[in-house]
């Protein structure tokens, strides 16, 4: 990584590196993949190359710091104070950063000689999967870490075990795949991390998932990876004789999980995070959505990677932070069980019926804190007084949240679960926390001043001392100004000095020679002042200093004893965190459902998928924001298990709505089978397995794609993979390439949809040539979009009918997108050249019509050159395009015009 990198320890004897650098030297050869923050004084010095990518990244100024090796040391700091803020900016622009602090008393150094350096050691490796900073997190996003190994089935196939752990929530769970589901997977997680064994990572059939991968790829060496070592790193961290309480794992899951464990041991140096027990996420039991599917639905942000704009931020109704992350967890994972889907629409239902109890539960909620987070940061040993206070508000908000579910009586058995997590708190934790914290809480406990007064009667009497001492200070300063005549004189304070009698020069100068000799010791001259210290004062001084000390100390010793509670009922708080979470979503999606008319979908094992009334919700809420209504449409695809589901082939006019229709249909089964209402009158839908989407056009220039490969490689997947459960979305294939190209292959690929995947699908298109299809498949019927025409315009009714498009209404559209006239005009009439030639030669190629002679405007067009059909039945043949019998039959055509001419 560095170019310029020092040697890993000087040569020895050199004189030319100091005792410094050499530590330095040492300390960042043992961590040559992260950025070294160095610790001196109240700064976080950076080296090297070091300094010039953290003075590159933050914009702060780089210096030099004397050589090394006879050359500058490029060099930047970053204020201690400030730290978060840069290591946030660092971790977000993909860098890891080692911690070294000084681990002595610069006093103690010095003990061992003038010139030896302070001891240092990297106390914590900061990586953009392992951290837990309020500061350098988002709030309503999982900061997931995801550990990837895998075990070999045979000489060709491997099963994935991956373990997604959030560190910062203790959230801790493992799942397997096998390697086609393996992208898939990743993208159902994202990750901010992802590691995984050296092999894995260097396996070329998978280095465009890595290289692709929205997340810090970091391998790992294989030593310490074996399986045996992996379950014993489980069974130690969580203290059981064997896994089996936890469940049942495979191979490789149990492997992953054993080097997310490593992992954190590694970046923590000690520190143990309190974590869930690693629990199995059953993804066979998730809707299966690939990454294209995933981003063209926008489902957890846009296709820019917005947040805003996304499914996401359309439905979010959570009032606490792990509601945010859990709602965006469940709709990236969907279910596929149709009791477990019921269970959770259960909830919901029960909270839309009854809008009292929602209401008092969102109150409640909205006071909790983020319980998960400040307990691992306490845990961790980087937790402040205010995360105490979290703990407390969060414990207090639970009991309030549970005991009006359980005065609710009857709940459906998700609630009731919840419920039962919250009953079971202890009171004691919040209400100690209660009793112990002051109103007002510093974000340090070194700043002290968090324990209650009140609280511990010996912290309260050195408080007095304290403020008794400040009176006595002001006693004093009055009686010496009367002593020695000297109305300015005061008593003041610094660091230096400690407390001192400040006069004006004069005054002093008396002091130094007159009666106050004795009392008045001389410390310091200013310009025009002039400093003492006396025997009262610095005992008082003492006394002020050590009462300010042992009261910090009770404080610490009150933070240490609270925090060693909390920790010791995690897992209480971490239950009753997860219980609070599951009602925010309960309560947060029968609010939208109940907002937005939204009604409970039936979702069976059938094939059946039957919607009325359905719509887009974030189209919806863009429409309504305007002002405008969204015009609600029915969609039956429902199939029998014997045949298979059924396709409907939609065509209609550019800006109809073709698209909105497709996507909201898929957003519905989303919503359905995550367990949430849906934007519909009523939907009855059989489960769903995998759900696939190609909307829209995206180059991936990065990887060397054209357009029309990524529409390609895409409907290779749906083909190749859509099964008799699934459902999919195609919207305008073939438009990437040659009119006959694309329409041969749209015609194919629906033909194979019906006869060999026979999934439910929707299938959007301009080649109204596909329409005849519904002639020959029986499971396909014809629907479009309507449009009226008014005044020449043309008016998008947005409403979806049976039938066929007559048209497609670019121009119409082109020219409402502000096109010159001039082209639109010309558009004109080439369409109805074209459409004229299409009547009089169906056959022929639009591609062989003079589409782009050259029609300079106002210049008035060439005299029409006398029509030869000979050369014209030429032109239009395509020798490419033929087969051998009608390229004969062209011929024998020709011959007799020929004749003929
Ligand atoms: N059901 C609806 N009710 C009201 N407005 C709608 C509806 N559907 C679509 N619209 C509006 O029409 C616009 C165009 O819709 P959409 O992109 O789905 O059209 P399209 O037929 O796919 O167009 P193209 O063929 O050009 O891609 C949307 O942005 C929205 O404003």
């Amino acid at each position: 990584m560095l170019d310029h990198a020092p040697p890993a320890s000087p040569p020895p004897g050199d004189a030319r590196v100091t005792p410094m650098m050499a530590q330095y030297v040492e300390i960042k050869a043992a961590n040559p993949d992260s950025l070294l923050f160095y610790r001196m004084g109240d700064f976080y010095e950076l080296f090297f190359e070091d300094a010039e990518i953290a003075s590159r990244t933050l914009g702060i100024v780089l210096t030099r710091r004397g050589k090394h090796q006879g050359q500058d040391i490029p060099m930047c700091g970053v204020p201690v104070e400030r730290a978060d803020d840069y290591l946030q900016r660092l971790i977000a622009a993909g860098h890891r950063v080692a911690v070294c602090e000084q681990t002595e008393d610069p006093a103690e150094a010095k003990k061992r000689g003038a010139k030896s350096v302070v001891r240092r050691d990297v106390v914590r490796l900061v990586t953009p999967g392992t951290i837990t900073e309020e500061a350098l997190l988002e709030p309503a996003r999982a900061n997931v870490l995801l550990a990837l190994a895998r075990r070999r089935l045979s000489d060709e196939a491997f099963c994935y075990g991956l373990a997604a752990l959030d560190i910062s929530t203790g959230r801790f769970l493992v799942s397997e795949t096998d390697e086609a589901g393996l992208a898939t997977e990743i993208a159902r997680i994202e990750p901010r991390e992802i590691i995984l064994p050296d092999a894995v990572h260097e396996d070329p059939r998978l280095a465009a998932l890595w290289r692709d991968a929205r997340a810090a790829v970091t391998p790992v060496a294989r030593e310490g990876l074996d399986p045996a070592s992996a379950e014993r790193r489980i069974r130690d961290y969580f203290g059981v004789a064997t896994l089996d309480a936890f469940g049942s794992f495979g191979r490789a899951e149990v492997a992953a999980a054993g080097l997310a464990l490593f992992y954190v041991e590694r970046t923590q140096l000690g520190a143990r995070p309190p974590l869930s027990p690693p629990a199995r996420a059953g993804a066979s039991a998730a809707l299966a959505i690939d990454a294209a599917t995933r981003a063209n639905l926008e489902l957890t942000r846009t296709l820019a990677g917005e947040r805003a704009g996304s499914l996401l931020a359309a439905i979010d109704r959570t009032v606490t932070p792990a509601g945010g992350r859990l709602l965006a967890e469940r709709l990236a994972g969907p279910l596929t069980d149709p009791g477990a889907i019921a269970r959770r629409a259960d909830a919901v239902a029960l909270l839309v019926a009854e809008a009292d109890l929602r209401d008092g539960l969102r109150r409640g909620l909205k006071s909790a804190p983020d319980l998960a987070r400040a307990l691992t940061r306490l845990a961790l040993g980087r937790g402040g007084p205010r995360d105490l206070a979290a703990i407390r508000d969060g414990l207090f908000a639970a009991f309030e949240v549970g005991a009006s579910l359980l005065l609710w009586g009857a709940l459906p058995p998700e609630l009731a679960g919840a419920a039962e997590a919250l009953a079971r708190l202890d009171r004691a934790l919040p209400e100690a926390l209660a009793g112990a914290l002051a109103d007002d809480l510093p974000l340090l406990k070194r700043d002290g001043g968090f324990v209650r007064a009140g609280y511990d009667p010996s912290l309260d009497e050195l408080r007095t001392l304290q403020t008794d001492s400040r009176k006595v200070i002001a006693a004093l300063q009055a009686r010496y100004a009367a002593e020695t005549g000297c109305r300015t004189l005061r008593i003041k304070h610094n660091h230096m000095l400690g407390y001192f009698v400040e006069v004006p020069q004069a005054a002093g100068e008396e002091f130094l020679r007159g009666p106050h000799k004795e009392t008045f010791v001389h410390r310091q001259t200013m310009a025009d002042a002039m400093r003492f210290s006396t025997v009262e004062l610095g005992g008082l001084e003492a006394r002020i200093a050590s009462a300010a000390e042992r009261a910090l100390a009770i404080e610490l010793a009150a933070f240490d004893e609270l925090t060693a509670r909390a920790i010791g009922a995690s897992q209480g708080i971490n239950a009753a965190a997860d219980a609070l979470a599951e009602i925010d979503i309960a309560a947060a999606l029968a609010e939208l459902a109940a907002e937005g008319g939204w009604s409970r979908p039936v979702v069976d094992a059938s094939l059946a998928f039957r919607i009325e009334g359905g719509r887009h919700p974030v189209v919806e809420a863009a429409l309504r924001r305007d002002g405008v209504a969204f015009i609600a449409n029915d969609c039956d695809l429902s199939g029998e298990e014997r045949k298979g589901g059924r396709i409907a082939l939609i065509t209609g006019p550019n800006m109809g709505g073709k698209s909105t229709y497709l996507r909201q249909n898929a957003l519905i089964v989303v919503l359905a089978q995550m367990g949430s209402f849906v934007p519909a009158r009523a939907a009855h839908i059989g489960a769903v397995d995998r759900l696939f989407s190609r909307v829209g056009a995206a180059d991936d220039l990065a990887r060397g794609r054209s357009t029309f490969m990524v529409e390609m490689v895409e409907t290779a997947a749906i083909l190749n993979q859509a099964t008799a459960r699934s459902l999919v979305i195609l919207d305008e294939i073939g438009r990437g390439t040659a009119t006959f190209d694309g329409l041969s292959i749209a015609w194919s690929a629906v033909e194979h949809l019906h006869g060999v995947n026979r999934c439910r699908a929707l299938f959007a298109t301009h080649f109204h040539e596909l329409t005849r299809l519904a002639e020959r498949l029986d499971r396909l019927a014809n629907a479009t979009l309507k449009v009226a025409e008014w005044n020449g315009e043309v008016v998008f009714l947005h409403e979806v009918v049976p039938g066929v498009a007559d048209r497609s209404y670019g121009i119409q559209v082109a020219r409402l997108a502000g096109l010159p006239p001039a082209v639109i005009e010309r558009a004109r009439t080439i369409l109805s050249e074209l459409e004229r030639g299409d009547r009089e030669r169906p056959a022929a190629r639009i591609d062989d019509l003079p589409l782009f002679a050259a029609a300079p405007r106002p210049a008035p067009s060439p005299p029409a050159p006398k029509a030869d059909p000979l050369r014209e039945a030429v032109a239009a043949l395509d020798p490419d395009e033929m087969t051998p019998r009608e390229a004969l039959d062209a011929l024998y055509r020709l011959k007799a015009a020929a004749k003929g001419g």
